[in-house]
């Protein structure tokens, strides 16, 4: 369902290159849910910008549900939902409803399914109560439900998850790890999720890929990253060793 091979994007700053991501080869088959983990600047959130067509790749391959993502991004665009914690993608100033709305129009969802879905939906992330509250006045949980619902609207077999649960409280965390667990295992999409909290690791990934300094540092089970520290090891104590560890 992902594809890499030998993707890079790095980027001229004046006359300093940086190169964000290097040479990174891994496939994510369809109905995995992989943890993506890495340092802050290791390159997750430029991998994930050219999973979904924003960027560019400067060098390899990438094929996200069997499309470039940056000749096919329209195309793409009705095959993968993305949400970026720390950014919306609800129209501000308008209620939820109505972003909800404007996402059928572009994303040419009929009517019919999408008032099932979003029925299911509302249901499932318990977003009734404000519904006609504009974004702009929703609490952080509430925005982040409203986002995974408008990455949702239109049924991608691929979720992209940029921390989705950035500064949300113990209980609106777990009830997102719920939701997510169940968009997995009951509808069969791929999901790829990125944070840096590893409560979300613990909780969701089967499957763990670690990147540093732009680079594959690990990609296995969450219990061969385990084994990969002394017995009795936290997963904090086990990734905090791989961040140090990783070369430059
Ligand atoms: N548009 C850009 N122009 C120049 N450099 C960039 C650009 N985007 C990212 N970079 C650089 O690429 C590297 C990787 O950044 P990226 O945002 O992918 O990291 P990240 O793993 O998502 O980090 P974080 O966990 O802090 O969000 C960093 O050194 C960053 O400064």
């Amino acid at each position: 369902m992902i594809e890499l091979d030998g993707a890079g994007r790095s980027f001229k700053i004046k006359r300093r290159v940086v190169h964000a991501v290097r040479d990174l080869s891994f496939t994510v088959s369809a109905g995995e849910f992989v943890g993506y983990l890495g340092p802050n600047g290791a390159g997750k959130s430029t991998t994930i910008k050219m999973l979904c067509g924003i960027l560019t790749p400067t060098s390899g391959q990438v094929r996200v549900a069997g499309l470039d993502p940056s000749r096919r991004r329209t195309t793409l665009a009705r095959r993968i939902g993305v949400v970026f914690g720390q950014r919306t993608t609800l129209w501000w100033d308008l209620p939820l409803a109505d972003s909800f709305e404007l996402i059928r129009h572009l994303y040419k969802v009929d009517r019919a399914t999408f008032r099932s879905r979003l029925g299911e939906l509302t249901e499932t992330l318990d977003l009734g109560g404000f519904m006609r509250t504009p974004v702009r006045q929703l609490s952080l949980g509430q925005r982040m439900r409203g986002d995974l619902a408008a990455a949702l609207l239109h049924a991608p077999d691929v979720l992209v998850l940029d921390e989705p649960t950035i500064g949300l409280d113990v209980v609106s965390k777990a009830s997102i790890r719920d939701f997510l667990q169940r968009v997995n295992a009951e509808q069969g999409t791929t999901v790829l999720l990125t944070t840096h909290d590893l409560g979300d690791i613990e909780r969701l990934c089967r499957r763990v890929m670690l990147i540093d300094h732009g680079r594959l540092a690990f990609d296995g089970t969450l219990d061969d990253l385990m084994a990969t520290a002394p017995e009795q090891s936290s997963l904090e104590e086990v990734v905090t060793r791989l961040y140090t560890a990783a070369p430059q």
